[in-house]
């Protein structure tokens, strides 16, 4: 359960973005519906992984421009090799959200949701018609 939102602060520095990203995925890591995409289908090597993931949510929320990656490529790559179905990006964006909701409250807690949820459909439709 949340603590109640007077107990946390909004996201504000990247230090909050580093917060966020490794307790998101310590809890992905652990998951039984996505955490083989992570662990056996691409073996992560987290401490490159990680250093990336920072850039990329801190540039999503305060447009850094620290990141210069392609995630779509890269997950239709992904799902060539395991496949990435709907219910696997839903279980995605719950853990995203309620890591979120855990941590933070806020303005920018709201955005950075928001954000996930919409890339996650773009990134889906891009899967789904293999462009
Ligand atoms: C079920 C859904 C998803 C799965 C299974 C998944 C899995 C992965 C995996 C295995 C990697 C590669 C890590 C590596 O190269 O070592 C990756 C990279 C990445 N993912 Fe996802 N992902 C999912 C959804 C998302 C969503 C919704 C977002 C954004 C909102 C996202 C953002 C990224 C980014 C930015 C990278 C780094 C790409 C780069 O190397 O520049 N992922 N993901």
């Amino acid at each position: 359960m949340p603590q109640p939102s007077h107990n946390r602060s909004d996201i504000t520095n990247r230090q909050d973005i580093e917060r966020l990203v490794n307790q998101f995925y310590d809890a992905v890591k652990a998951d039984a519906t996505i955490g083989y995409f992570f662990t056996e289908a691409v073996a992560v090597n987290w401490e490159k992984h990680l250093p990336v993931m920072y850039a990329f949510w801190e540039n999503v929320l305060f447009h850094t421009g620290g990141y210069s990656g392609n995630p779509m490529e890269r997950h239709k790559q992904l799902n060539q090799q395991s496949a990435i179905e709907p219910a696997h990006f839903q279980q995605w964006l719950h853990l995203f959200a309620s890591t979120v909701d855990r941590l933070f409250a806020g303005e920018n807690a709201e955005t950075i949701k928001q954000r996930a949820a919409s890339i996650a459909t773009v990134m889906q439709l891009k899967i789904l018609h293999h462009q």
